[in-house]
This record gives C-alpha cells, sequence and structure tokens, in this order.
C-alpha cells in the first residue's frame, strides 16, 4: 500500500506506529482530522490477518470517528487506535501502561477509549499512564462502558428508520433481525424487546445467542442465515463490509439499521441500497450513542445530559433523511453532506481545544 498516497487523498493527519518491545504492544494510531477539537475514537484490539489489514482497519474507523463526531454535534475529531494481539490472550498491564504512556505524549490530539476487545478494565490500566482516556470507572466520575449508551442511541435510530420506512415509528410487531449479540446488541435487544418488536438473533458464540434466546424470547437463526431472515429490520451489530455483493440480494428488510462501525463494503453498496429503496441508516449517525456518551465525560460527566443528546440521534436521522430526499442522494452521501458541513461551517470560528487557554481536559491534570 502506497500509505502517503493514501493518507493524501484522504486527508489523514497523523499515523503513529507505536511499539514497546518489553511488553510485545504493537498499535497503529491514526488521527485523521482534528479542525473540530481533540481527536476522540476508541482502541480496538483484535487479530489481524496482516499489518496491512490493521492499518486498512485503523485508517477507516479513524476517519468513521470524523464524521461521527462532527454529524453528532461534538466538537472533536476524528481518530482511532488499533492494537494488533488477541484480546482473550495477549492482554497484559504492561501493554496498556505503554500504550497509555504513548497517548500521554501526544499531548491531547488523541483521546482513546473502548471500542472491540478492549475494556472498562483496559481504560483503567491506560489511565494510570495519560489523562487522555475516557470511559474508565464510574468510580473516578467517569461514564464506564459505552455499550448501553450506543445501544440506547441505535435503539432511538432504529425508530426513525422504522418511521421513514413504514410511517410510524412503533416496533410493536415489527421483526428485526440482529447480526451480533455482544455488548451493544444485548442491550439493543433489551430495548426493542420491551418496545413490542420480535427479536431473530445470531452470534458465533452459543452463549450470547442463548442469553437472547433466554431474556427476550429471541428466535435463533445460523450465522449464515442471518441476511435472507423474513423480517422488516436488520441489524448489523457484528463486524463491517457486511453490507456486499453477496449479502445484498438475499436482504428481506426494508431497513438496515445497527450499531457496526463500516457497515457498507464500498459506497457502491449505498448506492444499490438507495435504489432498492432500502431504508438505510448510516453506521456512524445511529452508533453515536457511545462516543457521545464518554464525550461528555470532558465536561465533568451527567449521564442524564448525555442520554438526552444521545436521543436526539433520532433528529439527526430524520434530518439525514430529509438531505437525502432533498438532493436525490443515498442516505450514507447525506450523512457525509451533513458532516462535512458542519465541520467547514465551525473551522476557523474559534480554537476548541482550548477552553481559558488550557486543554479541555486539564481540569482532571489539576
Ligand atoms: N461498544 C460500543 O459502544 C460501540 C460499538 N460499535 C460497533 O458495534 C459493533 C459491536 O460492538 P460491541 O458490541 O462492542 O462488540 P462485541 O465484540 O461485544 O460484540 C460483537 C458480537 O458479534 C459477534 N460476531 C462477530 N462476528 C460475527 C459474525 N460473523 N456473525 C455473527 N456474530 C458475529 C461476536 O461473537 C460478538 O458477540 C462493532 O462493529 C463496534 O465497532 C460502534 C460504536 C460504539
Ligand atoms: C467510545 C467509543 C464507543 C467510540 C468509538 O470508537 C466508536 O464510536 O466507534
Amino acid at each position: 500500500m502506497e500509505l502517503f498516497k493514501y493518507l493524501e487523498a484522504y486527508d489523514y493527519e497523523e499515523v503513529h506506529f507505536v511499539q514497546d518491545k518489553q511488553s510485545g504492544l504493537k498499535a497503529i494510531v491514526a488521527i485523521h482530522d482534528t479542525t473540530l477539537g481533540p481527536a476522540l475514537g476508541g482502541t480496538r484490539m483484535w487479530t489481524y490477518e496482516s499489518e496491512e489489514a490493521a492499518i486498512i482497519d485503523a485508517l477507516r474507523l479513524s476517519k468513521g470517528m470524523t464524521y461521527k463526531n462532527a454529524a453528532a454535534g461534538l466538537n472533536l475529531g476524528g481518530g482511532k487506535t488499533v492494537i494488533i494481539g488477541d484480546p482473550r490472550k495477549d492482554k497484559s498491564e504492561e501493554k496498556f501502561r505503554a500504550f497509555g504512556r504513548f497517548i500521554q505524549g501526544l499531548n491531547g490530539r488523541y483521546i482513546t477509549a473502548e471500542d472491540v476487545g478492549t475494556s472498562v478494565e483496559d481504560m483503567d490500566i491506560i489511565h494510570e499512564e495519560t489523562d487522555f482516556v475516557t470511559g474508565i470507572s464510574p468510580a473516578f466520575g467517569s461514564s464506564g462502558n459505552p455499550s448501553p449508551a450506543t445501544a440506547f442511541g441505535v435503539y432511538r435510530g432504529i425508530k426513525a428508520s422504522v418511521k421513514e420506512a413504514f410511517g410510524s415509528d412503533s416496533l410493536e410487531g415489527k421483526k428485526v433481525a440482529v447480526q451480533g449479540v455482544g455488548n451493544v446488541a444485548y442491550h439493543l435487544c433489551r430495548y426493542l424487546h420491551e418496545d413490542g418488536a420480535s427479536l431473530i438473533v445470531t452470534d458465533i458464540h452459543k452463549d450470547a445467542v442463548m442469553r437472547a434466546v433466554n431474556d427476550f424470547d429471541a428466535v435463533a437463526v445460523d450465522p449464515s442465515d442471518i441476511y435472507s431472515v423474513d423480517c422488516d429490520v436488520f441489524s448489523p451489530c457484528a463486524l463491517g463490509a457486511i453490507i456486499n455483493d453477496e449479502t445484498i440480494p438475499q436482504l428481506k428488510a426494508k431497513v438496515i439499521a445497527g450499531s457496526a462501525n463500516n457497515q457498507l463494503k464500498e459506497n457502491k453498496h449505498g448506492d444499490i441500497l438507495f435504489e432498492m429503496g432500502i431504508v438505510y441508516a448510516p453506521d456512524y449517525v445511529i452508533n453515536a450513542g457511545g462516543v457521545i456518551n464518554v464525550a461528555d465525560e470532558l465536561y465533568g460527566y451527567n449521564r442524564d445530559r448525555a442520554m438526552k443528546k444521545i436521543e436526539q440521534i433520532y433528529n439527526n436521522l430524520e434530518k439525514v433523511f430529509a438531505i437525502s430526499k432533498r438532493d436525490g442522494i443515498p442516505s450514507y452521501l447525506a450523512a457525509d453532506r451533513m458532516a462535512e458541513e458542519r465541520i467547514k461551517r465551525i473551522q476557523n470560528s474559534r480554537s476548541p481545544f482550548l477552553v481559558n487557554e488550557k486543554h479541555i481536559l486539564s481540569r482532571r491534570l489539576k
């Protein structure tokens, strides 16, 4: 891969390759854009097929965070970290401390949090070395695990998308097919079940499936069958690139709305959904609940304030669908337009890193 060509084409600011021999840490920190403020985005720990796959993931996810944070109305830029390794086997205190020291060295240009493969406990270790970490334990006055907040936002987004497709946002009797019942989707299933939806679920881990079957009367299907099940809403809540040439012809749902990042394998797949009349909730708009929640820590965490903002994901999606109709463009492009317009509007209007000439996290440094 010609890295600099790619960075130039998509306007990346910085990419860091971090290695620590003693702990075995191998991480890639990508900072896409800090126009709106310091870059905030989680740390993913994953076993990648190759180093190139890890780099591409960090790049795509960090750019996604720029758009996610802008579209959510946050004064934050976009960044993301991937740590190469198996989260079930390769974690250690030394590794996360080494990573924390590196983040501290970035001096606030990047703030981290949880993502797939990392937990509140990991963030607490990172916090031993740096202040530039969110999603740490509530005991520190922090917001803890972002997944329930993400789930609430996705639930609100599903309602807005169902309204767009069916004219009413009632979920009573609607069939929702959920792919992956992990941290976010378990809480999402609870909201959907309580609101009268019937659930079809799948996961590669049987215990995760059985929890949803037992707790929410969900019907289980094999992972390969989830795309073709008869349902109103398909909710991808596992990994990315699941909307592609193979899966689109199988879909029966009128709505696609879930938490997974980078759901469209390529932009053309968003175009195809648009042509088919399927309502697609752009991933970074609907799954912003977690980042909205952790971002609230920067002002001294207040759960009610955060949840009120997360509720607005419903209205954000209404705006996206309105732009899509107004301009005759697919919803993923409408979302990009909304985010880019905001970045342009705010650019040069103030210095978002500084409040009274101090970094906005400086209150923690006293
Ligand atoms: N945790 C959060 O607050 C946020 C998460 N997201 C995104 O939402 C998605 C889910 O995140 P989490 O729930 O935190 O992750 P998680 O790792 O807890 O859950 C993902 C689940 O998907 C399952 N899975 C993986 N591949 C699968 C496949 N091919 N078929 C069926 N199931 C499969 C896993 O076994 C796991 O149970 C990820 O894409 C993440 O980036 C986005 C924003 C915030
Ligand atoms: C705090 C995280 C939930 C933010 C993030 O990395 C994401 O939204 O993908």
